[in-house]
């Protein structure tokens, strides 16, 4: 008789239940599928109770076969890993304050199996009666976990060049060397991911992918999803087509996987995604391969993953005193418990608010996560305003003007590529979505009086009139009636230089010590960040004939970090001349 397994296939909303077989398994053609599957009937829903050894171990097991484990708010963890997403090892581990980032538990690997970490926790938690010192939770955690990064093995893309044609197009000496740092660090950042992984997936929280990635650096040792669109754009101006092609098809495997793609190579960003980016990424590619036979390949997983933001991520609204109504779009991760790579921040924060408003303080950090602006005082709402703290966070009612012009420019592409398959009646489908979103982005988002667009208050039913940088996404998509360019473009410029925001670019920036790296936040500076290397390449791309640097003007930076031209806010300098000198010409 067929043994029946369900494989929870996971987005947000919509936890969509495929029953398959052991007999579908075996015969799958894609073994990582199979693995995964496995990994998951093994490390799910296995919850140590301080009750005896023996009781917790049973418990373990008759928990083991089953998928798709939910909080006591009926919401889905951030993964099925009782390790690396919710249970008492986690939380145990990680208010023990071992490690000074909660990141780095999150990625190390395991030693054995899951269910013999779990027995050893158990045993740890019964001869210490449920409380153990912090130097017996180190002892566990170093007895039974490897550092991070045991998942990678040596990799140097055969595609990468020393001299890409576009540097020639640099003619000062000093940005010609700083380009050619850039191009270098390509082979700094790409990471191919052990076959290891592969084959026990259950033994770590990297999601195993199949061809090299190009990872931003520092902590961020996995591929990220938004990041990639300005990374992948470097290394196209950096002839790393292969590399480019590779890291798309990994994406389009997780679309086919997850229903999505994740915030990042992790297990426990498998349950939120990330401003999507993939099908302009494919475009970018397209554009410089004319590789057409790839949209050929993958147009279906392409229109999954719009499907899936357009069907789980928005909502209608009415405006007041207005018989029409909108689909919006809006961030939002219906997933409990903190976020698994910084458990202590969000579990600290969260005592703070009264037990019943917990489960949505985790949602709100999820979602703002999902949005890659974590945090930003932009999903901060009290009272309409955007003071506040992270307990202010609102993110799932306020729509981002970003992620609606997003998904119209990705409608806008899916139009393009149905026309040019020959595919006519898909092609009238994606340009009806696109000019719908047009129209909602023009009557909902553009304020007439301040001449921008800003971020809809979906519960106050009004804009949020504050400057992000967010605000002008809708000039860089082309989402706005074309008619109006010339008004548009100019209302906008005239925005910007009303706000001086082109004075003060930067990632994360030392107001006290100018030209010296910033600090606070979530984590430090990182050094040769994957996605602004990407920008700093376009920008001398697009600039280099003209662009001359700036004399040694003496600043005195002895008291920053010891960075070098590589550094992301040296880059964040050079970005911010180049805008000002493209805008203002
Ligand atoms: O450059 C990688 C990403 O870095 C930030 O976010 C990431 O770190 C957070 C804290 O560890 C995590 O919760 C989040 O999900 C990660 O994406 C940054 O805010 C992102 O925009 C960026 O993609």
């Amino acid at each position: 008789m067929a043994v029946k397994f369900h494989i929870k296939i996971k987005t947000n909303e919509n936890v969509s239940s495929k029953a398959i077989s052991w007999h579908d398994l075996a015969n799958a053609k894609d073994k990582k599928y199979q693995s995964r599957a496995n990994s998951r009937s093994h490390s799910t829903g296995c919850l140590y109770r301080p009750v005896t050894l023996l009781a917790a171990v049973l418990l373990c097991c008759s928990y083991a076969a089953q998928t798709g484990a939910q909080s006591a708010s009926g919401l889905p963890y951030p993964c099925d890993s009782n390790i690396y997403c919710y249970g008492d090892l986690l939380k145990t581990v990680q208010l023990a304050r071992i490690y000074s980032d909660s990141k780095h538990f999150v990625d190390m690997p395991l030693v054995d199996e899951p269910e013999i970490v779990q027995t050893n926790f158990a045993k740890l938690m019964d001869d210490t009666a449920g409380n153990p010192s912090k130097e017996q939770v180190q002892e566990f955690v170093e007895a039974n976990f490897n550092e991070p990064g045991a998942e990678f093995e040596n990799w140097s893309p055969d595609d990468w060049t020393e001299s890409p044609a576009f540097l020639a197009n640099i003619s000062d000496a000093q940005y010609y060397k700083f380009a050619t740092n850039l191009v270098a660090l390509w082979k700094d950042l790409g990471r191919k991911i052990s076959p290891t992984v592969a084959e026990n997936p259950e033994k770590f929280s990297q999601i195993y992918v199949e061809k090299p990635v190009v990872v931003p650096g520092g902590r961020f040792r996995e591929f990220y999803y938004w990041d990639s669109y300005w990374t992948i754009d470097g290394l196209l101006l950096s002839e790393m087509t292969t590399t480019v092609k590779g890291m798309l098809e990994n994406f389009l495997h997780m679309v086919a996987q997850f229903g999505m793609v994740p915030n990042g190579g992790r297990v426990y960003y498998t349950r939120r995604s990330q401003p999507p980016y993939l099908i302009p990424m494919i475009k970018e590619y397209v554009d410089y391969t004319n590789d057409t036979q790839f949209v050929r390949d993958n147009i279906g997983l392409m229109e999954k993953e719009f499907n899936f933001w357009f069907n789980n991520r928005t909502t209608e609204i009415k405006l007041n005193g207005s018989l029409n109504s909108y689909k919006v779009a809006l961030y939002n991760s219906q997933v409990d418990e903190p976020r698994p790579e910084s458990y202590r921040e969000d579990y600290e924060m969260a005592q703070q608010l009264p037990e019943q408003q917990r489960t949505q303080l985790y949602v709100e950090f999820k979602s703002g996560a999902e949005s890659g602006w974590d945090y930003s005082s932009r999903w901060y709402n009290s009272n309409g305003t955007n003071r506040g703290t992270l307990k202010n966070l609102q993110v799932t009612s306020i729509a981002p003007v970003d992620l609606n012009s997003l998904l119209c420019y990705n409608a806008k592409i899916l139009a393009g590529y149905h026309k040019l398959l020959g595919n006519l009646a898909k092609a009238v489908h994606y340009e009806n979505i696109h000019e719908n979103i047009v129209r909602t982005i023009e009557e909902v988002f553009w304020d007439e009086e301040d001449g921008i667009w800003y971020d809809f208050d979906i519960k106050a039913m009004k804009r949020r009139r504050f400057f992000y940088l967010s605000n002008v996404h809708p000039l860089w998509s082309g989402s706005y009636n074309a008619s109006n360019a010339a008004t548009v473009t100019a209302r906008v410029i005239s925005y910007l230089k009303s706000q001086k925001v082109l004075d003060y670019i930067g990632m994360k920036y030392n107001v006290n010590l100018v030209g010296a790296p910033g600090g606070g936040g979530e984590y430090d500076v990182q050094l040769g960040f994957g996605w602004t290397n990407g920008v700093a390449l376009r920008f001398l791309n697009d600039f280099g004939d003209r662009l001359t640097s700036p004399p040694d003007d003496g600043v005195d930076t002895s008291g920053a970090p010891a960075v070098d031209t590589r550094s992301s806010w040296g880059i964040a300098v050079l970005v911010s001349t180049f805008i000002n000198a493209r805008l203002f010409r």
